[in-house]
C-alpha cells in the first residue's frame, strides 16, 4: 500500500471507453467547458459496483488535463487504496464522495465551481427553491420512484463553506439526513456537489441543476419568484 505498483496500471488503462478511469478524464474536460472545473477546483467520482471500487480524481492538477493514469483506486470494502499514483494526492473531496456512497448508495458524485451554484447560494438563505419550470423533470424524487412533476417544488439544501475541503464532511451528512429527497447540496460561495445512482444520472442531474439555477439567478434579478404560488 501506499506506492504504485505497475500493475494497479489496469485498473486505470483499459481499452473501455467508458472505464470509470477514462469517464472521470473526459467528463472533467466537458465540465471544464463549462467553466465548472477551472483553476483545477471541481471534481468527479465514480463508483465501480460490479468490482466494488472507488475511482478518484488527484488534488490540485488540471482536471481538464488529467490522464487515466492519473485516477486514484479505492477498495470500497476495506477503504483503502490500490492504486495511488506518485507524487499525487487523492481529491481533497474524497470524504464528501464516500459519504454520498455510503449514506446514499450512490454510483458517482460530481462537483463543480459552477458560478450560478455560487450566485444562488449569495441569493437563498437555508436551501435553494425553485418550481413550475419543465426542467425540473429531469430531477429524481429520491424518496419516492420517479422524477418530480413539473410543478414540483425542487428544494436543495445549501451548506456553510469551510476553509478545508475535508471540513465540510460533517454539514454534508447532516444535510443528507436532515434532505432525504436531495441529489445535491450546494456550498455558499463555493459550488455544488451532485450524485446518482450511475455517473450518466448524475450527469444528467448536474446539468438540470445548473441550468435551474441559472435560471433562477436571472428571476431574481428580475424579481420574479422562482416558487410559482397557486
Ligand atoms: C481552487 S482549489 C479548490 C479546492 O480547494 C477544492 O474546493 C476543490 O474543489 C478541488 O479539490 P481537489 O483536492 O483539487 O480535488
Ligand atoms: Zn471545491
Amino acid at each position: 500500500m501506499g506506492l504504485e505498483k505497475p500493475d494497479s496500471d489496469q485498473l486505470v488503462v483499459p481499452a473501455d471507453e467508458e472505464h470509470p478511469a477514462n469517464l472521470i478524464c473526459e467528463l472533467c474536460r466537458n465540465f471544464y467547458g463549462n467553466g465548472w472545473v477551472t483553476g483545477t477546483g471541481g471534481g468527479i467520482s465514480i463508483r465501480d459496483r460490479s468490482r466494488n471500487l472507488i475511482f478518484l480524481a488527484p488534488s490540485g492538477v488540471q482536471k481538464e488535463r488529467m490522464m487515466p493514469l492519473n485516477i486514484f483506486v479505492m477498495d470500497f470494502k476495506t477503504k483503502e487504496y490500490i492504486r495511488r499514483p506518485l507524487k499525487l494526492k487523492p481529491s481533497s473531496c474524497t470524504p464528501l464522495f464516500m459519504a454520498t456512497y455510503i449514506m446514499r448508495d450512490t454510483g458517482a458524485c460530481i462537483h463543480t465551481h459552477s458560478q450560478n451554484a455560487i450566485m444562488c447560494t449569495l441569493l437563498f438563505e437555508d436551501v435553494f427553491e425553485i418550481s413550475c419550470i419543465e426542467q425540473i423533470k429531469a430531477i429524481p424524487k429520491v424518496t419516492g420512484s420517479g422524477n418530480l412533476l413539473y410543478s414540483d417544488r425542487l428544494v436543495i439544501p445549501i451548506i456553510e463553506n469551510t476553509e478545508k475541503e475535508e471540513q465540510l464532511e460533517p454539514s454534508l451528512r447532516k444535510a443528507i439526513l436532515d434532505y432525504p429527497g436531495t441529489t445535491a447540496i450546494l456550498v455558499r460561495r463555493h459550488g455544488i456537489y451532485v450524485w446518482g445512482e450511475t455517473i450518466w444520472k448524475a450527469k444528467i442531474y448536474n446539468e438540470a441543476i445548473d441550468y435551474l439555477l441559472e435560471l433562477a439567478v436571472k428571476m431574481k434579478q428580475l424579481g420574479i419568484p422562482t416558487v410559482k404560488s397557486s
